[in-house]
């Protein structure tokens, strides 16, 4: 019996390309998606379960909680992907901003881990569950201080259920820790020339870079409790 794999905010970019990956793969996914798009169809049609949720509201976590326990009994991995990349320029109620960053990178993981826990245990194999966090998780960043914070304590989450959930459970907790992994659409030609030059091989990989690292950590018998930097030797530059 094969178990689905939770993603969430998988309608885009990283979320979506991990997604099509594993759905090629012959792994059952089930993504969640916040605000509708095409590819929400695209993933349906390839097998994929979608739901929608919104992560703002307790109402949008236990909502969540609940669809998933309805769509399955079991879970072979969950990988939180769902973010905001909000800062502090763009607003001066920084009591929201603060609230709304800890509510998607901290709160909403903390929940479903404690929620699913069962169903990741009940797997007939080792387990796995992923924190997409980020580089700025050991440095911190003065543009997106809150985000920053959050994505830390998305961090610390890692370190506490890794402990929590094994060795009586199998379940691996491991943070993926990103830096300039994939543009946005709307970055200029001089934000991007001036991210490029933050690490030593000056690229921006791709959201197979993500990919790649999530099949090594559902690929291992033995990490848990780590981080995996894809930041292209920027923490020495
Ligand atoms: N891209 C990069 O270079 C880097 C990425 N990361 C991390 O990797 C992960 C994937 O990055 P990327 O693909 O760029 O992420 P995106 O910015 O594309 O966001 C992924 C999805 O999260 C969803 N989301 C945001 N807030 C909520 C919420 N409250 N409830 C439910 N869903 C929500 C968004 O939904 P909607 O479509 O409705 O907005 C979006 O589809 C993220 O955790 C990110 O912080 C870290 C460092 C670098
Ligand atoms: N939710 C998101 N988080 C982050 C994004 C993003 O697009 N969505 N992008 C970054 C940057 O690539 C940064 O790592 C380099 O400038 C960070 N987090």
């Amino acid at each position: 019996m094969t178990s689905p794999i939770l993603i969430t905010g998988g309608a885009q970019r990283l979320g979506l390309a991990i997604a099509k990956d594993l759905i090629a793969q012959q792994h059952e996914v089930i993504i969640t998606y916040r605000t509708k798009k095409p590819a929400v169809d695209e993933l349906k049609a390839l097998g994929a379960v979608v739901i929608q949720a919104d992560f703002a509201t307790q109402d949008g976590i236990t909502t969540l909680i609940s669809d998933v326990k309805s769509q399955t009994k079991t879970l072979r991995a969950v990988i939180h992907n769902a973010s905001d990349w909000d800062q502090e320029a763009d607003t001066n109620d920084y009591n929201q901003l603060f609230q709304k960053m800890m509510q998607v990178h901290a709160n909403t993981p903390y929940q479903l881990n404690l929620a699913l826990q069962n169903m990741l245990a009940s797997n007939d194999v080792v387990s796995d569950i992923i924190h997409m966090t980020d580089y700025v998780q050991i440095k911190g960043s003065k543009k997106h201080i809150a985000y920053a914070a959050s994505k830390a304590a998305l961090h610390n989450l890692t370190l506490s259920f890794s402990a929590l959930l094994a060795p009586k459970v199998k379940v691996k907790v491991n943070s993926i820790a990103p830096a300039l992994v994939m543009f946005n659409d709307h970055d200029s030609p001089i934000y991007r020339a001036k991210a490029l030059k933050k690490s030593l091989l000056e690229v921006c990989p791709g959201p197979q870079e993500a990919v790649k690292a999530v099949n090594y950590l559902l690929s291992s018998d033995y990490v848990t409790g780590q981080t995996l930097h894809l930041d292209g030797g920027r923490h020495l530059k």
